[in-house]
């Protein structure tokens, strides 16, 4: 009886992961493009979005950036490079996702700006398409609430930069089945990444973690502890995290940042997960990081110069 239920069930998972062929990436910023890049490699054909045309279209620049060296590093070949490229499409309008299999949603860490996308989304898509979030925090079962398929709804949380990370964070909603999950950790297993499987809680597993310690880190500037060049020497060079905290904050993007320290705050209703007043600030100034030119450094040089 047991080998004959497990048999039914590889059959199951065997083809789910065989009906996906092609991947949906709704949002095309650097966890978009990094998704799309990982995702095309692996042989899935992707369809790209983005609100805007001119972020599609240097997604696929920093894509094309990524595999060419790549190719240089001899870590793929040329040949390679030119398939991941030729399985990338891009579409102008959430209707170019009406055949895919699985749909990514990579927007900005905002609820409600996901709540919209799933909105319009679901009428466009085959009752049997899977639907993922790459949320870095917020409930994966509200947002599945929000869908007309929460039983094929899924957290698949990249880690950044997408195409170094060894890790993917899976997320079961309180509704997810098990075909969709199976089918989830078929994909990301294709990808070559790893697995880590993590309750539905605020910001999961990695975030839980890596974000009060950075969110400690902008305290530790905000009350002249020690400066962004020290705070990040002393933990690069006294704890050997290959970034310093306020380098990895930029590199994230303080909007990320602040909004996952929100959701912690709200989720789990506990001081200790106060933003740190000054991360507010520099989000309101619209010093965001790398992606905005300045944050705790300021990139518009020929190399980083701290803010503080
Ligand atoms: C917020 C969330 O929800 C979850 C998260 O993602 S939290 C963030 C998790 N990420 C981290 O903690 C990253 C910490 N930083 C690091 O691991 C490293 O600094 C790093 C991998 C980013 C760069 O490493 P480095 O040794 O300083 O630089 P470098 O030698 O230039 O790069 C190492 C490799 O990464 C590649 N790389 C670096 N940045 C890249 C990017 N943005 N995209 C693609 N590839 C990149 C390089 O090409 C290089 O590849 P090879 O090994 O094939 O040569
Ligand atoms: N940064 C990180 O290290 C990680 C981030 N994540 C998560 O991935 C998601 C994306 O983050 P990240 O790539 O860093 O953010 P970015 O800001 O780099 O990119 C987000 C992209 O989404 C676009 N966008 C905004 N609204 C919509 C919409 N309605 N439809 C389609 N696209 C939209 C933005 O366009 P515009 O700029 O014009 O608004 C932007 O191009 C977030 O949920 C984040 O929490 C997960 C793991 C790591």
């Amino acid at each position: 009886m047991v080998a004959v239920s497990c048999g039914a069930r590889a059959t199951e998972i065997e083809k789910r992961m065989a009906a996906i062929k092609t991947v949906g990436v709704i949002g095309s910023g650097q966890m978009g493009n990094g998704i799309a890049h990982v995702a095309a490699l692996a042989g899935f054909n992707v369809v790209l979005y983005d609100v805007s045309a001119d972020r599609v279209k240097s997604a696929m620049a920093t894509i094309n950036g990524n595999l060419t060296r790549q190719v240089a590093k001899k870590t793929i070949t040329e040949d390679a490079h030119k398939q991941a490229i030729a399985r990338i499409s891009s579409t102008d309008n959430l209707d170019g996702f009406a055949n895919c299999d699985l749909v990514i949603e990579t927007a900005v860490e905002k609820e409600d700006v996901k709540r919209k996308i799933f909105h319009d989304l679901c009428p466009v898509l085959r009752p049997d398409a899977i639907i993922a979030s790459n949320s870095s925090s917020i409930s994966i079962t509200r947002l599945a609430a929000s869908t007309d398929r929460p039983e094929k709804f899924i957290g698949i949380h990249f880690m950044n930069p997408v195409p170094v990370m060894e890790l993917v964070e899976l997320i079961r909603g309180i509704a997810t089945d098990d075909a969709t999950f199976d089918a989830a950790r078929g994909f990301v297993t294709a990808m070559g990444k790893q697995i880590a499987v993590s309750e539905d809680f605020p910001a999961f597993i990695v975030n839980r973690i890596l974000l009060p310690m950075i969110n400690e880190a902008i305290y530790t500037l905000y009350e002249g502890v020690g400066n962004v060049e020290a705070i990040d020497a002393a933990m690069k060079l006294g704890a050997h995290h290959p970034m310093g905290p306020l380098e990895l904050a930029d590199f994230i993007g303080l909007d990320t940042c602040l909004s996952i320290m929100q959701v912690l705050h709200e989720g789990l209703a506990d001081s200790k997960y106060r933003p740190c007043p000054l991360l507010v600030k520099y989000v309101e100034a619209g010093w965001l990081g790398r992606k905005s030119q300045r944050g705790f450094y300021d990139y518009r040089g020929d190399k980083p110069v701290p803010t503080r």
